[in-house]
């Protein structure tokens, strides 16, 4: 584990969202006291929350105002796209860094221009996590050398395409083999399924844009994890690419590792040597 930067402060850290990705980061951050403090967690309804979490009433805020009061050093948001609509502008105007995992709100082009504008402004950075997808290094820097293809496949188990886009043109309870239910490009994927396709719009920040990276989204009743899958070529080579990954509990759309991919972003937020 990385060795903190400043080793007598801890990160003032406020969460936004309170869902599978928030409860696992709380249980993660609680668990560090010498490298985090949990100053606050944004959730919409303050009263249901601190029925369900006793123990976090004192932390509970429903605006940002609110949140920014706590004077977070950096607020994490895993509460999905609608929230940071509502929420990242002001965080980043006032100052201070945001760690997002929903990234494929940045597939609106008008909305990524407001957020760049208010990091700008408070001098703050946004910071992007790899959440359930890896190898983004290699991306990154295989783009500097000269990307011509990039292709993200994403296989779920059925029950996590139950509520979204897929349900609308597929009769997912009939399924019976993996169904390719979106093919298009990265920001097409990001917005039509906001829950499902945030690595997509991931791989595509890091590589060949939004409409130029490709992306097939299936529903597989013969799979149990969540799988993910690249295959990029170009001037440095080739990559290809598969995770398996443990859907979380709370939520089988969201990745086990999801959470735990904030949490080393904010790890390495703070520390003195960093990967
Ligand atoms: N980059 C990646 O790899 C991944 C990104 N994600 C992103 O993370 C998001 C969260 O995932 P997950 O935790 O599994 O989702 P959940 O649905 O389990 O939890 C989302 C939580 O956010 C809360 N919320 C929604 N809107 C707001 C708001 N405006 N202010 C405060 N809280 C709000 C919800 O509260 P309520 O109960 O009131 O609805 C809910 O508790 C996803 O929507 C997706 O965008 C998810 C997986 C992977
Ligand atoms: O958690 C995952 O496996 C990926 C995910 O939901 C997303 O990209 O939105």
């Amino acid at each position: 584990m990385l060795a903190p930067r400043r080793a007598l402060a801890p990160q003032r850290v406020a969460l936004m969202g309170l869902g599978a990705i928030g409860q696992r980061l709380v249980t993660l951050l609680l668990a560090r006291p010498e490298a985090f403090e949990l100053v606050a967690v944004l959730v919409r309804d303050t009263a249901r929350a601190a029925s369900e979490w006793p123990s976090l009433a004192h932390l509970l805020v429903a605006d940002t105002h609110a949140l920014l009061n706590t004077r977070p050093d950096v607020v994490a948001e895993c509460a999905g796209h609608q929230a940071v609509d509502a929420h990242a502008e002001t965080v980043l105007g006032s100052g201070t860094d945001l760690v997002l995992v929903s990234v494929g709100a940045l597939a609106d082009g008008a909305r990524l221009a407001r957020l760049e504008a208010a990091a700008r402004t408070g001098d703050a950075q946004l910071r992007l996590v790899s959440g359930a997808i890896g190898g983004l290094d290699w991306l990154g820097a295989a783009h500097s050398a000269g990307l011509d293809e990039v292709t993200y496949r994403g296989h779920k188990p059925t029950r996590a395409w139950l509520g979204t886009a897929a349900a609308d043109t597929h009769d997912l309870a009939q399924l019976r083999s993996a169904t390719c239910v979106f093919r298009g490009s990265a920001g097409e994927a990001a917005l039509r399924f906001p829950r499902n396709a945030n690595v997509a719009a991931t791989v595509a920040l890091a590589t060949l844009g939004l409409e130029h990276t490709r992306v097939e989204l299936w529903a597989d009743p013969e799979v149990a994890d969540n799988v993910h899958e690249v295959e990029a070529s170009g001037a440095a080579g080739r990559l290809t690419l598969r995770l398996a990954n443990r859907p979380d509990p709370l939520n089988p759309r969201t990745s086990h590792i999801t959470a735990h991919s904030v949490l080393h972003a904010l790890v390495r937020r703070g520390a003195a040597v960093s990967l």
